[in-house]
């Protein structure tokens, strides 16, 4: 049976998408969602999703990395399935979710996604680096300069290394431009490579620059190869809350497999 596909993008970070409201996707089909990820042989995306029904809320995200396998949150993916799920009429303008890291809330305008990811009550600051979990889990580190900088090799050597071993981390390389906008570079776990943007990677970013006080700011735009995302939250008793990551999320082109 042939099978509708879409293909979105939220700041470069692409996705193939599915509507299984139904249960036709074959959801235990490593190789498939890895084909149909692949740039030469299949539709060509960092990830893949099914959009599928929920008892109590709007829709329930099931997201799987560029290798097949399903992972834990993708904020731009997140981003991308609630304007999957306007264009379908599932929603109009908010949606509830759940996805495997809990429920999100999130606003659609025109292309303009505000998702809220988790809260982050834990931060570790090791001297060369910070580690956090935005939903996924995200290794910061500064660099001198990030524009020239080979983010494959070296975000692999640390996403391998310990003590991510072969569980892994993401693997984010930051650059100060002001207190209020810090340029990322992300090497994604599942995909094994750098991504254009990463959700989870520039609230991670975000949230991680704030806490080892190189900002104030509550309301932080990071620039990613792909575009600017910005990231807001509030800080109470030591736990970040209310974290919003906001950005365009737009559909590029639907086809049949
Ligand atoms: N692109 C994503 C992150 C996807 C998950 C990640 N590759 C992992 O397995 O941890 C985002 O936008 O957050």
């Amino acid at each position: 049976m042939k099978q509708t596909f879409y293909k979105y993008q939220g700041t470069g970070n692409d996705f193939v998408m599915i509507d299984n409201r139904q249960q036709n996707f074959d959801k235990n089909n490593t190789k498939l969602v890895s084909l149909l990820c692949d740039r030469r042989f299949g539709i060509g995306a960092d990830g893949l999703i099914l959009l599928e029904n929920h008892d109590t809320h709007d829709f329930k995200m099931v997201y799987y990395n560029a290798d097949g396998n399903q992972s834990s949150m993708c904020g731009n993916g997140g981003r991308c399935l609630v304007a999957f799920a306007k264009k379908l009429g599932i929603i109009s303008n908010k949606a509830v979710f759940e996805a495997i890291d809990g429920l999100h809330h999130a606003t659609i305008e025109g292309d303009i996604v505000k998702l809220q990811m988790q809260n982050v009550d834990a931060v570790e600051n090791h001297n060369s680096h910070i580690f956090l979990d935005t939903g996924s889990p995200h290794h910061v580190q500064f660099e001198a300069s990030i524009d020239d900088f080979d983010i494959k090799t070296k975000g692999a050597k640390i996403r391998y290394g310990a003590p991510y071993n072969e569980a892994g981390s993401n693997v984010n390389f930051v650059w100060k431009e002001s207190d209020t906008s810090f340029k990322v570079r992300t090497y994604e776990r599942g995909v094994e490579n750098e991504t254009l943007s990463c959700g989870t990677g520039v609230a991670a970013v975000a949230i991680a620059m704030h806490y080892i006080g190189e900002t104030e700011k509550k309301l932080i735009t990071l620039q990613t190869q792909g575009g600017n995302l910005q990231v807001s939250f509030n800080i109470e008793n030591g736990v970040y809350n209310n974290v919003w990551l906001i950005g365009p999320a737009k559909m590029v082109f639907q086809g049949e497999i």
